[in-house]
């Protein structure tokens, strides 16, 4: 019998801090949100996702994603809050990912490892997403009382 390939493993997840970057409407709604391409050279180059990566040893989840989406893009972001939290089970890794939004933030945007950024509105129309980053489009629609498809691809 073949193992089946979405059961779960006993890996020890890998922690990853993500940025759900959130403007705000005139009415002060939250409204456009920031997604990035993965960088060639890293798996799933091309994919769109939120931006964020794994913690360093001693890192909470807020001080990673400073300083990823400083190293990333170049900005420095104000507090975070905690959001959402996924376990995915990938063949190159098992990842705990803990999504916080962030609502403040100062500098310019510079694509430093030669990404691609887009603010996306429901649906998302930058293709393919990471498979990670679905569930994501999901409780933001959940939020919005979106009801439609989510995006493409
Ligand atoms: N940044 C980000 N990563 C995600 C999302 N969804 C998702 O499954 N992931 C996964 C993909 C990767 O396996 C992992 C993030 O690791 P990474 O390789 O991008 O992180 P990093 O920048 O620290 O990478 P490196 O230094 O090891 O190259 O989390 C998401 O929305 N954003």
């Amino acid at each position: 019998m073949s193992a089946d390939p979405h059961a779960p493993t006993n890996r020890v997840p890998v922690d990853v801090a993500v940025g759900v970057l959130v403007r705000r409407d005139a009415e002060g709604h939250e409204a456009d949100f920031l997604l990035t391409s993965r960088p060639e050279g890293k798996v799933y180059a091309g994919y769109w996702e939120f931006p964020g990566g794994k913690l360093e040893a001693g890192e909470t989840v807020e001080q990673a994603l400073r300083r990823e989406l400083q190293e990333e893009l170049g900005i420095t972001i104000g507090g975070s809050q905690p959001w959402q939290e996924l376990v995915m089970e990938y063949p190159h890794a098992k990842v705990r990912l803990h999504f916080h939004k962030v609502f403040e933030w100062t500098g310019e945007f510079e694509m430093r490892e030669q990404q691609s950024m887009a603010w996306e509105r429901l649906p998302v129309s930058s293709m393919p997403v990471l498979p990670g980053t679905i569930p994501v489009l999901q409780w933001l629609a959940a939020e919005r009382g979106f009801a439609e498809v989510t995006h493409r691809g």
